[in-house]
C-alpha cells in the first residue's frame, strides 16, 4: 500500500505519545522527522515534504488541544488534516453518460484499469464499454477483450486495425448505447513524440469528458515530467494510481497529482477487475494513520454479500433463523473472499489497521487464506446431506472426504470445529433481542474508536 512505511512509523511515533497530556517541542520534532523520512523514502517531492512538515510543526506547537482531547489525538488530527490537504479532494466522477480516455506509459496499467473502471461503473448501475485502441503492443487486444469479459462489460477493438484514431472513432459508433465509454490507448517505453502525437489525435477524435493519467505507484520522481507532458498535450483531469499492492512507495504519483494540479480518481491494488476503489482522501489517510476506513469497508461488505446472495441464491436472514449449516459457512467464506485480501480488509477496521498487521508474522494472512481455501476444497467433496448435517461426519466419512479432496483429516476436523464454534455464536445471535444487539453494536463501536481494538472480533478466521 502506498506510503505504508509512513503509516507504520507514524503509528509507532503516535503510540509513544499515548497518555501524555502535553506535547513538547522535542515530541513535535520527532514526529516531523519521522514524517519527512517516510515521505522522502516513498519518493515524495522534497518541496512537498517541507510544505507538509512545516504546516504540522507550526500547528502542533501553536494550537492548544481542545478541552478533553489528549495530546496524541490532537497531533493525530493535525497530521490527518494536513495530509488530507496535501493529497486534495478526489477527482469528480459523476455517475452519468461520459467518455473517458486513459493515458500513460507502457505497462502503467491502462488496459487493466480500463476493465476495472468499467466493472466499477457497472456495479454503480451504469452500462460501460471498453474501447481498445492499442495497435502498438501485440497482445493488448486479447488482454483487453479477456479482461472486459471478466468484468462482464461491452468491448470494442479491431485486432487487424492499424490506425488507433480510426479504431477510436469506430469504437464510439459501435458502443453508442453504452453510458460510459472508456478508451484505452497505447503506451510507449518512454515519453516519445509518437506517443504524444497519437494521444493528441485520439483526444481530438474522441473529445472526452475526462482524461485520466494512469501511473504505476512505483514510478518515483519521473512522474513529475510525465505528468507535466501529458497535462500540456491533452490536459489531465485526474490520476489513477495502480499496483498499490506491490509497492511501499507511491510518493511519485502524489507528486504527479500536485504537478498537474489535478487529483486522484481511482486506486488499483491487484490484477483482477475487482481490485479497484474510488479514491477517498479522508478514508485513505485514516487508513494510513491506523484509524480505519469504515466507509470503504461497508461498501466492500455490501458488494460481497450481494454477489454471494445473487450467485448462490443465499439469504443470510435464513441463516439467522434456521440451522447454521456448512453451506452457510461456505457462503460466508465466499463473501469474505470477495471482499479482497484479508490484510486490506483489516486495514479498514478502526484499531485493526497497520499497527496490528505489523505485529503479525508476514505470512499470517497467507496461512489464513490458504486454510480457507483448503476448507472450501474439503467441502466440495462432501455430500449435500453432510453439508446440511455436519454432525453425521464421523471417522468413515472423514476418511472418504479426506481421500476425495486431498485435504488431511485433521484439517477437516478443524473445519468442523470452526463450524460448531460459528454455529454456537449464530445461536446466540438468534436468541438475542433487539436491545441486546444494539448494546453489542455500541460496544463494538466504542472498542473500534479507541484505536486499541483487539483481535477478538475476528472470529474463527483470526
Ligand atoms: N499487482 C498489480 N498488477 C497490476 C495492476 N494493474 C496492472 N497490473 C499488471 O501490470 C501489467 C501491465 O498492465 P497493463 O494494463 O497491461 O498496462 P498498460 O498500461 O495497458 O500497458 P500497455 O498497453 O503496454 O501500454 C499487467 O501484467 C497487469 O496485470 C495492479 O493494480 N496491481
Amino acid at each position: 500500500m502506498v506510503l505504508d512505511d509512513l503509516g507504520s512509523s507514524l503509528r509507532s511515533t503516535m503510540d509513544s505519545l499515548r497518555g501524555k497530556s502535553h506535547i513538547d517541542e522535542d515530541d513535535v520534532q520527532e514526529i516531523v522527522k519521522q514524517i519527512q523520512r517516510s515521505l522522502l523514502s516513498a519518493d515524495v517531492d522534497v518541496d512537498l515534504v517541507m510544505e507538509l512538515s512545516d504546516g504540522i510543526e507550526t500547528r502542533a506547537l501553536e494550537e492548544e488541544p481542545p478541552g478533553g482531547t489528549t495530546a496524541r489525538d490532537h497531533v493525530l488530527k493535525i497530521v490527518y488534516e494536513e495530509m488530507v490537504g496535501l493529497i486534495g479532494e478526489s477527482t469528480e466522477i459523476p455517475l452519468e453518460q461520459q467518455t473517458i480516455v486513459l493515458a500513460g506509459l507502457q505497462g502503467s496499467g491502462k488496459t487493466t484499469t480500463a476493465a476495472k473502471m468499467a466493472w466499477w461503473f457497472s456495479k454503480k448501475g451504469l452500462r460501460p464499454a471498453v474501447i481498445q485502441t492499442d495497435t502498438f503492443r501485440p497482445g493488448a487486444y486479447d488482454q483487453a477483450k479477456q479482461m472486459s469479459e471478466n468484468a462482464e462489460v461491452e468491448f470494442y477493438g479491431d485486432p487487424d486495425g492499424e490506425d488507433p484514431v480510426q479504431i477510436a472513432r469506430d469504437g464510439l459508433e459501435a458502443t453508442e448505447d453504452a453510458d460510459v465509454r472508456i478508451v484505452d490507448t497505447a503506451g510507449r517505453h518512454a515519453l516519445e513524440d509518437d506517443l504524444i502525437d497519437e494521444i493528441e489525435q485520439i483526444d481530438d477524435a474522441v473529445d472526452p469528458d475526462r482524461s485520466l493519467l494512469v501511473l504505476d505507484a512505483a514510478i518515483g520522481q519521473g512522474a513529475k515530467d510525465q505528468a507535466r507532458q501529458f497535462e500540456e498535450s491533452i490536459g489531465i483531469d485526474g490520476v489513477v494510481i495502480t499496483k498499490l499492492d506491490g509497492t511501499a512507495k507511491g510518493g511519485g504519483a502524489l507528486t504527479a497529482v500536485n504537478e498537474t494540479g489535478s487529483s486522484i480518481a481511482f486506486l488499483g491494488s491487484g490484477e483482477t477487475v475487482q481490485d479497484i476503489e474510488r479514491f477517498e482522501p479522508n478514508g485513505f489517510i485514516s487508513r494510513l494513520l491506523g484509524m480505519g476506513d469504515l466507509k470503504q469497508l461497508s461498501e466492500r461488505v455490501e458488494r460481497a454479500m450481494t454477489e454471494t446472495q445473487e450467485e448462490d441464491d443465499w439469504d443470510p436472514e435464513d441463516m439467522m433463523e434456521g440451522e447454521f449449516t456448512l453451506k452457510d459457512m461456505r457462503n460466508q467464506m465466499k463473501a469474505m473472499d470477495r471482499m479482497g485480501p484479508l490484510d486490506q480488509v483489516l486495514d479498514m477496521i478502526p484499531g485493526m489497521g497497520g499497527g496490528i498487521m505489523d505485529q503479525l508474522p508476514d505470512d499470517a494472512m497467507d496461512v489464513t487464506q490458504e486454510r480457507m481455501r483448503e476448507f472450501e476444497i474439503a467441502m466440495d467433496s462432501m455430500t449435500e446431506r453432510e453439508m446440511e448435517n455436519p454432525e453425521i461426519i464421523k471417522s468413515d466419512r472423514l476418511e472418504r472426504i479426506s481421500r476425495g479432496s486431498g485435504v488431511p483429516e485433521e484439517r477437516i476436523e478443524e473445519l468442523l470445529e470452526q463450524h460448531s464454534m460459528m454455529k454456537r455464536t449464530m445461536d446466540q445471535f438468534g436468541n438475542m433481542g433487539d436491545g441486546d444487539m444494539q448494546r453489542m453494536m455500541k460496544k463494538l463501536q466504542q472498542q473500534g474508536g479507541g484505536g486499541g481494538g483487539g483481535m477478538g472480533g475476528m472470529g474463527p478466521f483470526g
